[in-house]
C-alpha cells in the first residue's frame, strides 16, 4: 500500500473547510493545476442544471467524479471528514480522506491518499513512474485550493437556513421562484444582513417566510459553497410557541420524516446535509 500525506494550517473553522472541500469548481480547478484532468459526473449537483451558475457545483455523497481512468465516489461529507472510495479503474484500491481537525479559531487540514497499486512489475512500475508523482501534486494543489477556497468563504457572506424539527419532522419548503429553483425544495432561511448576528437571521428569515417564531440551536453537518463568496450554514431550530408555519413566500411547506428526505428534489447543495438532517431527525424523534 503507498500512503501519501499533505497538510495545512486554514484560518477558518472545519464546517468552512468541508464546503472548501466540496466545491466542485475548486476541486477540479486544484486539479487541473497539478496536471489532472478531473470530471464530475453529470449528478453532481449545481451548475448549468442545478444552482443555474455554471461556476457552483456542490460534491454529495454518492456523487462520482473520474480522472486518469479511475472513478472514485464521495463516501462521507461532513465537518469532520470528507472521503472519497474508488469504484473502478486500473488501481486495486485507492482511498483519499481530508480529516478536519479543529485547533482554536483554524482547521489543521490533512488530506491523505492510500491506494495499491496493480499486481506484477509492471504495476509497480507505473505506480513509481506515473502514480506517486501525480498524487503528490494532486494533494498538493488540492490543499493548497482549499485553504484558499475556505479563507475566502469564511470572509464573505452568510446564507443561513433553519432546520426546524417538530415531533420527528423536518419542515422543508418548496420554491416558486427563480424559475432554476421553481419546484425545488430547500430549507427557509436567506442571507444574513450587515450587522445581524446568524442566529437573530434565522429568527427574522422564519418570521418572514413561515409566520413563526423560531428558537435556533446548533449548526448542523458542514457549511456548503454557493457561488463565489457565498456560504450556507444551517442551524438546527425549533418552533417557540403552538402557531402552525405557512408559505409566505414559496410555494408549499410540508413536514417531512426522515424515510421522505431523500423523496424530495432538494437544491443541489442541501443534499450534502441529508445524513446530518436524519440523525437530527433520529435525535429528536421522541420530542413533541
Ligand atoms: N434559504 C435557503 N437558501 C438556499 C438553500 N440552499 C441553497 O442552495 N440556497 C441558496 C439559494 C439562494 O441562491 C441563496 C439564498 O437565497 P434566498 O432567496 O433564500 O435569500 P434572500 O431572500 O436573502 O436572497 P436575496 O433576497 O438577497 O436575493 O441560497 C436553503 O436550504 N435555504
Amino acid at each position: 500500500m503507498s500512503v501519501f500525506r499533505s497538510t495545512a494550517l486554514v484560518d477558518a473553522p472545519p464546517r468552512t473547510v468541508a464546503a472548501a472541500l466540496l466545491d466542485g469548481g475548486q476541486v477540479v480547478a486544484s486539479a487541473a493545476r497539478a496536471g489532472v484532468r478531473l470530471r464530475l459526473a453529470d449528478s453532481v449537483g449545481g451548475g448549468a442544471n442545478g444552482s443555474g451558475d455554471a461556476n457552483s457545483t456542490v460534491l454529495a455523497p454518492g456523487d462520482e467524479l473520474s480522472a486518469c481512468r479511475l472513478r472514485l465516489r464521495v463516501v462521507r461529507a461532513d465537518e469532520r471528514q470528507v472521503a472519497l472510495r474508488l469504484v473502478g479503474g486500473p488501481l486495486r484500491s485507492l482511498d483519499v480522506h481530508a480529516e478536519l481537525v479543529p485547533t482554536g479559531a483554524d482547521t489543521l487540514l490533512v488530506l491523505s491518499a492510500e491506494w495499491v497499486s496493480p499486481a506484477g512489475a509492471l504495476g509497480r512500475l507505473a505506480n513509481i513512474t506515473v502514480v506517486r508523482r501525480a498524487m503528490l501534486r494532486l494533494l498538493t494543489e488540492l490543499v493548497a485550493g482549499a485553504r484558499r477556497r475556505a479563507e475566502d468563504l469564511a470572509l464573505g457572506r452568510v446564507v443561513v437556513g433553519a432546520a426546524i424539527v417538530r415531533a420527528g419532522r423536518l419542515l422543508a419548503q418548496q420554491r416558486g421562484f427563480p424559475a432554476v429553483h421553481a419546484g425545488r425544495w430547500e430549507l427557509p432561511g436567506g442571507r444574513v444582513e450587515p450587522g445581524e448576528s446568524e442566529r437573530d437571521a434565522v429568527v427574522r428569515e422564519c418570521v418572514e417566510e413561515l409566520g413563526v417564531r423560531v428558537r435556533p440551536g446548533e449548526p448542523v453537518g458542514p457549511d456548503l459553497p454557493l457561488r463565489e463568496a457565498l456560504l450556507l450554514r444551517v442551524y438546527a431550530a425549533e418552533l417557540v410557541d403552538d402557531a402552525e408555519p405557512s408559505a409566505r413566500e414559496h410555494r408549499a411547506v410540508r413536514w417531512i420524516d426522515a424515510g421522505e428526505l431523500s423523496e424530495l428534489d432538494w437544491l443541489p447543495a442541501d443534499r450534502v446535509l441529508l445524513p446530518a438532517l436524519r440523525e437530527l431527525l433520529g435525535a429528536n424523534s421522541g420530542r413533541t
